[in-house]
């Protein structure tokens, strides 16, 4: 079996250099017809559009993206070509729930939004949308969720209608995933009448996907007053994001919500576990990622302990410092533990 990997995947070359004839390593975004054309599978993430152009003509039969979002796999082009793909669901939930923790913290100390009675709005409840829902409650928060397909499916009371939540939230945070067409159309759906039909100039935070928010509408409402602030990990056009957003926002990262340790060996697990379901092969590998440097935290409040653990200031700054290097902020970032690898002691 010949397999083509994305060389930013970590975690991966020990276990599948026992799985696989040959193993190719290469960067997501120069995937090529010529390179893929004689591989058996790929192991993917967000960089590399997997659509007729890159497989047409191939012997792939199997694609597995170390990512949750799969907005860069064409699935009809696979379904019609027989590629089977897979996802890695929930592998950074917890990772994307830990930067929306210590951004609202830090929300709460630099700019005195005071978190506890304010109204937590979640769009796309989820496997990222259920994490981050309960963080606002742990925080004190009151917490109004959105999910129509859910909705649709499960009925009752659990959900609130969008108007609701556009009229009632103080914070309002994306976590749907990038769907262009249909009735559930994730595309733009905060755009200018969304933003004009806000009721208590809200923070916006995205961690979705930067074409879930239209940023000229984004920028506007933040010039305006309809938006309060922003907390932006998603950009339109990546990695030649908009600088005026960048300019305005209280938080700007470059898509590394769900870049801790734990969701990439999560994300590297799932992928070769499907691989090896796929292939049929009995195989047994142990990822997990590596221990913090300093696991144990003395902190004198749960902002500072939290913020021991993550501080989105650093992303932020080194975006600001280095915007053109959007990639490889990207590419060289120094994977973090998630709550689970600290234990915290209160002095
Ligand atoms: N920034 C990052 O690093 C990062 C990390 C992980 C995930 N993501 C993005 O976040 C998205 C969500 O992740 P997840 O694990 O929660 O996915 P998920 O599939 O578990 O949940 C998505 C939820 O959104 C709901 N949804 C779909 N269309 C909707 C709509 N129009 N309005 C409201 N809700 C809608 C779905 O019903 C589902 O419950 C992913 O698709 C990915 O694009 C980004
Ligand atoms: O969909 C996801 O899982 C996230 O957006 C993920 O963090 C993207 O990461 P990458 O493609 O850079 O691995």
């Amino acid at each position: 079996m010949k397999v083509i990997v994305d060389d930013k995947i970590p975690f991966i070359k020990e276990a599948l250099d026992t799985l696989a004839d040959e193993v190719i390593y290469a960067p997501g975004k120069d995937f090529t017809p010529e390179l893929v054309r004689d591989a058996d599978a790929l192991i993917i993430r967000t960089r590399t559009r997997c659509d007729r152009r890159l497989l047409e003509g191939s012997r792939v039969r199997f694609i597995a993206t170390a990512t949750i979002g799969f907005d860069h796999i064409d699935t009809a082009y696979c379904q019609e070509a027989g590629i089977t793909w897979q996802n890695a669901p929930g592998c950074n939930s917890a990772s994307v729930a830990q930067y929306m923790h210590s951004s609202l913290l830090l929300l709460q100390r630099q700019k005195g939004f005071r978190l506890e009675g304010k109204t937590l709005g979640v769009i796309g409840v989820g496997n990222v949308g259920t994490k981050v829902a309960q963080v606002g409650r742990e925080l004190g928060m009151r917490v109004l969720l959105n999910d129509p397909p859910r909705q649709e499916k499960e009925g009752g009371n659990l959900f609130s209608p969008l108007e609701q939540l556009m009229e009632e939230c103080d914070v309002l945070t994306f976590h749907v995933p990038l769907i262009r067409e249909g009735a559930h159309k994730t595309f733009h759906l905060a755009d200018a009448d969304f933003f004009g039909r806000l009721k208590c100039r809200p923070v916006i935070a995205n961690t979705s996907r930067g074409e879930v928010i239209e940023t000229q509408a984004l920028l506007h409402a933040l010039q305006t007053g309809q938006v309060s602030n922003a907390i932006i990990d998603v950009w339109e056009n990546e990695p030649n994001i908009n600088l005026d957003l960048l300019d305005r926002v209280f938080i700007g990262t470059p898509h590394i919500a769900g870049y801790s340790a734990d969701g990439k060996a999560n994300a590297t697990r799932m992928s070769l576990d499907a691989l090896c379901r796929f292939f049929h092969i009995d195989a047994h590998y142990h990822i997990e990622p590596p221990a913090p440097p300093q696991p144990l935290i003395e902190a004198h409040d749960l902002t500072e302990a939290s913020l021991a653990m993550y501080d989105p200031r650093r992303d932020d700054q080194a975006l600001r410092l280095h915007p053109e290097l959007f990639e490889k902020l990207r590419g060289d970032y120094p994977l973090r533990r998630e709550q689970g690898a600290f234990q915290v002691k209160y002095i």
